[in-house]
């Protein structure tokens, strides 16, 4: 009888927030349709929040995905506090245990699944961890970063020591001329780098965190960026000639709206039936993502600025938007006074959403998975960054690509710019150069996907790669470290 090959084994730790779980998810898809076995590993927290925003109780979220025939298997770890834990109101405790502690409970984890299994050949972590060069040697697996930003972003972080040595980061008083010497970097200003290149002081939890997790990327065998060819042709030129990067997105679950796995850490309410009412392009779709918070003076001016433009909207806004202490940041009397023409909620399929022809503009803090999903949509953006990665993500929309505006010009946002900037966005005649260019981006990312387009190529040269390093692997590994066994 001929001898069954068991397929590559995969095991997949996405970073645990969400705008990186929803990536991941449909990546480890990709993955294992093309013949690789995965397990997928979420925090405990993590897994506790996904379950119950479901309606109806799965043994766990790739249950579907496994009846299609795909080997996806799942399982969880701590991430060293207790679930119920309020990670968003304790930023800091979080990331400190996600820098010092994490990394004991992967071992383990890890250190299990290999000793039951003989294929594991890989692991994919987020490149935010601190540790998977560390773990991947121990155990004696490929070890493949996984980037959910753009590639500009990665870039920068990547280069801080040139940051550092020119003075434009981690110095006392920082140059605030244009960077312009950051490989496959034209030119960049100081401000629209990420928040935390932005700080002056660099001794933070996650400043710890950052440095730590791009001197440990340095090490991968791969890079894989959620992102595409022809939107960062000459940065991510510049960091094939470092490591081996594959822009392979974006990532979205096929057929884009809907997805066999429930990735969503609240319950979502349908807008459908309310959006089905409302004319084409006439509805507004605000959202701030799942991580940043949105300071009470800068919302109040917010719903000021909307209930003024007396355009419709959905808002979703996270029950921790200001703070998971502060449960009513709107100011009194505006859910009344935009009852006719507001839909506010606390979560949403936001794809789902944004596909949906009456949705004209979105007000958004440009995570790199909404800007995505926007441009897939053809919806163009209005911007207002608030943390990390999204003040770089708003130059690319607003600077270089020119498929929305910013909110506002000034340091703190008013309701005056908010309601100008909104009826701007939805009268549908200066958007007009928007629309057209945004057309084409989708184009560009269409193509990207097709048979022939540089993601799915990108995919196909990715899997060829990694299969012939497995190969090379599969020679005798020495994996007395994972069954504990010593020499005496
Ligand atoms: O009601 C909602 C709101 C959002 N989403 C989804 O949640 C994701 C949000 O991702 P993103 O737009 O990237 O924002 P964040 O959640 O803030 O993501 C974090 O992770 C991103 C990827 O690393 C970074 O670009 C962001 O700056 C960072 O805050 C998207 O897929 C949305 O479709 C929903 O399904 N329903």
């Amino acid at each position: 009888m001929a001898e069954t090959h068991k397929k590559p084994h995969v095991i997949f730790i996405p970073f645990p927030l969400q705008g990186h779980v929803i990536p991941a998810v449909h990546l480890a898809i990709k993955l294992a349709s093309q013949g690789f076995t995965i397990t997928f590993i979420n925090t405990q927290a993590i897994h506790h929040q996904t379950s119950n925003a479901l309606p109806s109780s799965e043994p766990d979220i790739f249950a579907k995905v496994r009846e299609s025939g795909l080997d996806i298997r799942y399982t969880t770890v701590s991430d060293g506090l207790p679930i119920g834990f309020d990670r968003s109101l304790n930023l800091d405790q979080f990331t400190a245990a996600l820098l010092h502690v994490f990394s004991a409970h992967v071992d383990e984890v890890v250190g299990q699944i290999v000793k039951s299994d003989d294929s594991i050949r890989c692991l994919i972590a987020d490149t935010f961890f601190v540790w998977p060069s560390k773990i991947a040697k121990k155990f004696g697996l490929l070890n493949v970063s996984f980037w959910t930003e753009p590639a500009l972003v990665f870039s920068l972080y990547y280069h801080m020591d040139l940051l550092m040595i020119n003075g434009h980061f981690a110095c006392q008083d920082c140059r605030e001329d244009t960077i312009d010497y950051i490989p496959g970097v034209k030119a960049i200003e100081p401000k629209d780098m990420v928040s935390y290149l932005q700080e002056t002081d660099t001794t933070s939890i996650i400043h710890q965190l950052i440095f730590k997790a791009f001197n440990d990327a340095r090490n991968a065998d791969f890079l894989l960026c959620n992102t595409v060819q022809e939107l960062e042709v000459e940065t991510l030129s510049a960091l094939q000639a470092k490591m081996p990067c594959y822009a392979i997105g974006p990532i979205f679950p096929n057929g884009f709206t809907k997805s066999f796995v429930a990735t969503s850490l609240w319950s979502e309410s349908d807008c459908t039936q309310w959006l089905d009412k409302k004319p084409h392009g006439s509805v507004l779709y605000v959202s701030f993502g799942s991580f940043a918070h949105v300071a009470k003076k800068d919302l109040v001016e917010i719903a000021k600025g909307l209930s003024l433009s007396k355009v419709s909207f959905v808002w979703v806004l996270r029950p921790d938007i200001v703070s998971s202490d502060d449960a009513d940041p709107l100011p009194g009397g505006f859910e009344e006074e935009v009852a006719d023409r507001a839909m506010i909620i606390p979560w949403c399929s936001q794809r789902a959403v944004l596909a949906h022809p009456a949705i004209g503009g979105f007000l958004t803090h440009c995570g790199w998975n909404s800007v995505l999903e926007s441009i897939w949509c053809q919806v163009p953006l209005l911007s207002l960054p608030l943390l990390t990665d999204q003040f770089t993500n708003r130059k690319l929309v607003v600077d270089d690509w020119k498929i929305g505006f910013n909110l506002s010009d000034g340091k703190f946002v008013t309701k005056e710019e908010v309601c100008y900037n909104v009826k701007r966005l939805m009268s549908g005649k200066s958007e007009d150069g928007f629309r057209n260019t945004i057309k084409e981006m989708k184009k560009t990312l269409e193509n990207a996907l097709s048979c022939n387009g540089s993601s799915e190529k990108n995919m196909a040269r990715f899997v060829k790669d990694l299969r012939t390093k497995i190969s090379e692997k599969m020679k005798p590994v020495d994996r007395s470290v994972c069954t504990g066994s010593q020499n005496h």
